[in-house]
């Protein structure tokens, strides 16, 4: 039985599909995974039990990955699993900077006693008109599962799309209508667009990426949408572009108390994946990461180590060992089996950064000594016996 700690709530469509052998719970102090969206987890004390952590969503900026990949702990996400609902999200984020529709609501709203209303909203309207999207320009910052959509929903909308990311992968390039414009720097973005809308992690080179110098470039006018990480936008430098006009709105998912209090700011509660839809898809694929790791040692959508994928094993045994990545450890650990003349009937070593995963099916049964005495070898973090006959 495979225990499994909850740290946020998670769909219910998706734990269904972790099946009788596995137990739900948000207490047990010895879980095997943990399964999480939003919930921080730079200030918990992390149990030598579990194996995975699975975040339902795709940023993991509230794990610290490095952290757990140095303890052996793999850290998988949900890649493209919420990329839709945060598109849909971006396009009312577009159109709530161009037209008055919050402010025009709350007006109405409170106006709501008076029995002339429909008079007045007749006279006042003209306080909350807006500008339209077709013809503007829109930078997308960041072309991954969400700025593809982003980007092509742009061009839909008749806008003029220009898209910037350094590192773009293949799958996105394919993704990508022809029509969206290469931005070469992100300054190009900066200076020629009417919206810029960011979808980066939130990584050490990311932060501040819109501060007071980039937004001096900007016209003005500049409508900025943020559904990827509050800290990627300054909070100062967006006050001072706000009050100067550089900035007419920013469409923040992730707004604070300064923030709030802001004259142009749109602060939306953290909404981008919450829709029935989006938590389904995160949940399944998250459960079937960590079972897919817990039952037969396959790696899928690791942020932290190699994925690594050897099916369902037909050998007698299978052992699964998360390491650093130095000289010799793959010799090391056959030259263990060697010793006791196991023979190795399918094996797989492979790394990403500082670490290294090693999956090996054996022809007979692993004992516990040889167990130990892989766990020995200097540089190893973690060893598992997957199936054991
Ligand atoms: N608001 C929400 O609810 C919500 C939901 C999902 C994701 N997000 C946030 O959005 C981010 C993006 O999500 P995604 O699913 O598109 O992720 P993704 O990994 O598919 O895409 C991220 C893209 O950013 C690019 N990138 C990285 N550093 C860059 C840089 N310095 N300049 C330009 N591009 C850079 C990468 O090459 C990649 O293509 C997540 O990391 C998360 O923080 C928010
Ligand atoms: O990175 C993500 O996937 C989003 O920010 C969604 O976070 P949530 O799962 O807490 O809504």
């Amino acid at each position: 039985m495979y225990k499994i700690k909850t740290l946020n709530n998670i769909s219910q469509d998706g734990l269904s599909l972790l099946g009788g052998n596995y137990r739900i719970t948000e207490e047990d102090p010895n879980p095997d995974a943990i399964l999480l969206r939003s919930y921080k987890m730079h200030d918990m004390e992390l149990p030598e039990s579990v194996k995975i952590i699975g975040r339902a969503g795709a940023g993991v900026n509230n794990i610290p990955i490095e952290e757990y990949a140095s303890k052996g702990v793999i850290v998988v996400n949900t890649p493209g699993a919420n990329a839709n609902a945060v598109k849909e999200l971006v396009v009312l984020g577009l159109l709530l900077s161009s037209r008055k529709v919050v402010q025009g609501i709350n007006w109405a709203k409170s106006a709501k006693d008076d029995p002339e209303v429909a008079k007045l909203i007749e006279k006042e309207k003209s306080k909350f008109a807006g500008q339209e999207l077709t013809g503007k320009k829109l930078g997308v910052i960041g072309l991954g599962a969400i700025g593809v959509l982003v980007s092509n929903a742009g061009l839909a909308l008749g806008m003029e799309v220009y898209g910037y990311d350094p590192f773009v992968s293949v799958e996105s390039a394919w993704g990508l209508s022809c029509d969206v414009k290469r931005a070469l720097s992100l300054d190009e973005i900066m200076t020629d667009c009417d919206y810029i809308s960011l979808h980066v992690p939130l990584i050490d080179q990311t932060k501040n990426l819109v501060n007071s110098d980039r937004l001096k470039m900007a016209k003005p006018g500049l409508r900025i949408l943020n559904f990827a990480r509050g800290a990627l936008v300054s909070n100062k430098d967006i006050k001072d572009a706000l009050d100067s006009g550089k900035v007419a709105c920013y469409v923040t998912d992730f707004p604070d108390q300064e923030l709030l209090n802001m004259d142009g700011v749109i602060g939306i509660p953290h909404l981008g994946a919450s829709t029935a839809e989006s938590e389904e898809n995160c949940a399944r694929m998250a459960v079937h990461e960590i079972k897919e790791f817990l039952e037969n040692g396959n790696i899928v959508n690791s942020v932290n180590y190699p994925d690594c994928y050897m099916g369902v094993s037909n050998t007698q045994a299978r052992i699964g060992i998360t390491h650093k990545n130095i000289p010799n450890m793959v010799g090391q650990i056959t030259g263990v089996l060697a010793k006791d003349n196991i023979n190795i009937g399918d094996m797989l070593n492979k790394s990403k950064g500082d670490f290294a995963y090693t999956l090996i099916d054996v022809d007979s049964h692993i004992s516990d000594d040889l167990t130990n005495m892989i766990s020995d070898i200097d540089g190893v973090l973690k060893v598992r016996v997957i199936k054991n006959n």
